[in-house]
Order: C-alpha cells, then sequence, then structure tokens
C-alpha cells in the first residue's frame, strides 16, 4: 500500500482528464495494484492498473471513487457504481458542473463526497486542483488533499456556487492557453521567421513567463513594465493588447462563455 492510499481507488472513465490523474498518482508513488479503471474501452492503460467494465463481483467496496466520465454520461454509470459504495467509500467527481447534490442522489451512500476541478497538467505534476467538500470529516478531507497535493496547486474553493468560475479559470484555462501559444507562433511565422522556430519560441517563452510569474514576488503588471522599456517596442504591442481593454475583454467573455456552459450542465444534471 502506498503512503497516498489505504485502501482500492475505483477510477470510472480514464480519458484525457481521469488518465491525466491516473498518471500522475502512479508517478507519486501509488500502487497500480490499488487502482481498478471502470471503463469499457479503456486503452492504453499504464501497466499493473487493473481494468474492468464494471465493479468487481466480490463485493468489497473502494476506499476512494473517482468519477471521471462525461458529466452526460453520468447517469448512465449511477446505476451500476453506487450500490457498490459505502459510507466510508470517498467520492471524488471531476466532472464539470455537477453539483454535490446531484451526486448524493445518484450516489447515496458515500458520506464524503469531493467536488474536484484538475486540469490536464496534473499528469506532470503541475496541474490545478480545485476542492470544494460536502460532509468531509477530517480524515476525509486529509485524503482528498493527500491525493492531490501530488497532482499541484490545490486550492479549496469555500462555496459551491464559484466552482463554475473556477472551471472556466483553471480547467479549461490551459485549452485558452494552448491557443495562444498557437496565436503567438502564427504571428511570429507571419513576421518572416520559419514555422517550427516560431513554435519552439512561443512554447519557451510562455514556460519562461510562467515561471518567472510564480517564483516572483511582483505582480504580472510589474514584470510586463520591466519587459517594456521606455520607448521601446514591448509597449507599442502592449497598447495593441490593452486598447479599450481588448485582451481583458476578450478573456472576460471567454471565462464567461464557459462558465455559462458549466452552469447550463449543472441545471442538466439537476434535471431542469
Ligand atoms: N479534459 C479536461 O481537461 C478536463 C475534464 N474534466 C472533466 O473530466 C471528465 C472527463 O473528461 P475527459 O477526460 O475530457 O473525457 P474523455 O471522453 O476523454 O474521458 C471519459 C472516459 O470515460 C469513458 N467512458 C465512456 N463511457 C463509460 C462508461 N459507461 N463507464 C466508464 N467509462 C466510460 C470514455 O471511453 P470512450 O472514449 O471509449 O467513450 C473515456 O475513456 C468530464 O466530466 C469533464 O468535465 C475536468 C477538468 C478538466
Ligand atoms: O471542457 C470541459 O467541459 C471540461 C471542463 C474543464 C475542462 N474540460
Amino acid at each position: 500500500m502506498s503512503e497516498l492510499l489505504e485502501g482500492p481507488l475505483w477510477l470510472v472513465g480514464a480519458g484525457n482528464m481521469g488518465g491525466a490523474m491516473l498518471r500522475g498518482w502512479l508517478a507519486a508513488g501509488v500502487d497500480p495494484r490499488q487502482v481498478i479503471v471502470i471503463d469499457p474501452a479503456a486503452k492504453d492503460l499504464p501497466e499493473g492498473v487493473i481494468a474492468l467494465p464494471a465493479p468487481p463481483p466480490d463485493g468489497a467496496a473502494p476506499a476512494v471513487l473517482v468519477l471521471a466520465v462525461k458529466p452526460q454520461l453520468l447517469d448512465v454509470v449511477a446505476p451500476g457504481i453506487a450500490p457498490a459504495l459505502e459510507r466510508e467509500t470517498l467520492l471524488v467527481s471531476i466532472l464539470a458542473g455537477v453539483e454535490v447534490a446531484s451526486l448524493r442522489q445518484r450516489f447515496p451512500h458515500p458520506a464524503g463526497v469531493v467536488r474536484v476541478m484538475p486540469n490536464t497538467p496534473v499528469a506532470i505534476g503541475k496541474g490545478v486542483m480545485a476542492l470544494h467538500g460536502s460532509g468531509l470529516s477530517a480524515d476525509a478531507a486529509a485524503l482528498a488533499e493527500r491525493l492531490t497535493r501530488p497532482l499541484g496547486l490545490v486550492e479549496w474553493i469555500e462555496r459551491e456556487d464559484q466552482f463554475d468560475a473556477v472551471t472556466a479559470l483553471s480547467g479549461c484555462g490551459p485549452a485558452f492557453l494552448f491557443r495562444f501559444i498557437d496565436a503567438m507562433a502564427d504571428a511570429g511565422a507571419a513576421l518572416g521567421l520559419p514555422a517550427d522556430q516560431a513554435a519552439r519560441l512561443a512554447v519557451a517563452t510562455v514556460e519562461g513567463a510562467a515561471l518567472l510569474a510564480a517564483r516572483s514576488d511582483e505582480s504580472p503588471a510589474i514584470l510586463a513594465d520591466r519587459v517594456a522599456s521606455p520607448g521601446g517596442s514591448t509597449r507599442e504591442g502592449m497598447n495593441v493588447l490593452d486598447k479599450d481593454g481588448a485582451i481583458r475583454d476578450l478573456l472576460a467573455r471567454t471565462l464567461a462563455a464557459s462558465a455559462r456552459r458549466n452552469a447550463e450542465m449543472a441545471a442538466a444534471a439537476r434535471g431542469e
């Protein structure tokens, strides 16, 4: 048994996000034999992980159940899984939009329910894990923290009504940054750089800037000012980003669109 986990973990759905968390946990020392993936078509699973199409027939309940299917499949998987859980099982859901009350309706046995909003950089231990719990004992909260800490930054979200916002910001955020990297590379290529070189420069620039922002005591605004020499070229570029609040407005609309969709998925899970 690993220190992270004292009993079996069932992972329901091992796709892009569930699979990334699984790789993160194994890298952090979880014993693959402690994990059962329940996913009818699971492929490319790490060695040693057991994959089953349904809960194991021996009747034993998991210590942790991680729900990682698409929100639209909640009602497909819940009837087969819910009876196999017990009061002590920690239910962890990464489903965007689906609220604790909707989970409790489908999974009545577990006392502790944690919504977790991860992002794909968990696969390299650099993710963001936003947590919101309900009915958690101190032991269950500690277990949720133990499981998520090796995957990246852990932030508890006090109010569940903030979860759509956190999903838009850090859950969806990597996709927005990947778009930004592509756009930066394309813009560099349009100015005459070879496309592959522009792509390398864009990724390394974003990586370096993000690390510097993470390690610095200064705000991103101050760090930007340090790049912009008075009368120089950065200021000219930033004037384009800042004109009439262009970049702030673009990101406000981007996150608002994602948050709206999360709210729609929550409503669907409530049966509305
Ligand atoms: N992708 C991301 O960055 C993030 C995703 N999430 C959340 O994670 C969840 C999964 O998203 P994502 O990983 O992107 O989606 P994927 O489609 O990549 O993963 C879902 C997995 O569930 C499998 N599956 C389908 N039907 C069943 C079933 N009946 N029982 C068990 N497993 C099944 C799918 O198999 P098959 O492919 O064969 O259908 C697939 O492997 C969503 O709820 C999403 O909101 C949260 C944060 C970030
Ligand atoms: O696109 C989605 O719905 C999920 C939620 C956060 C990231 N991916």
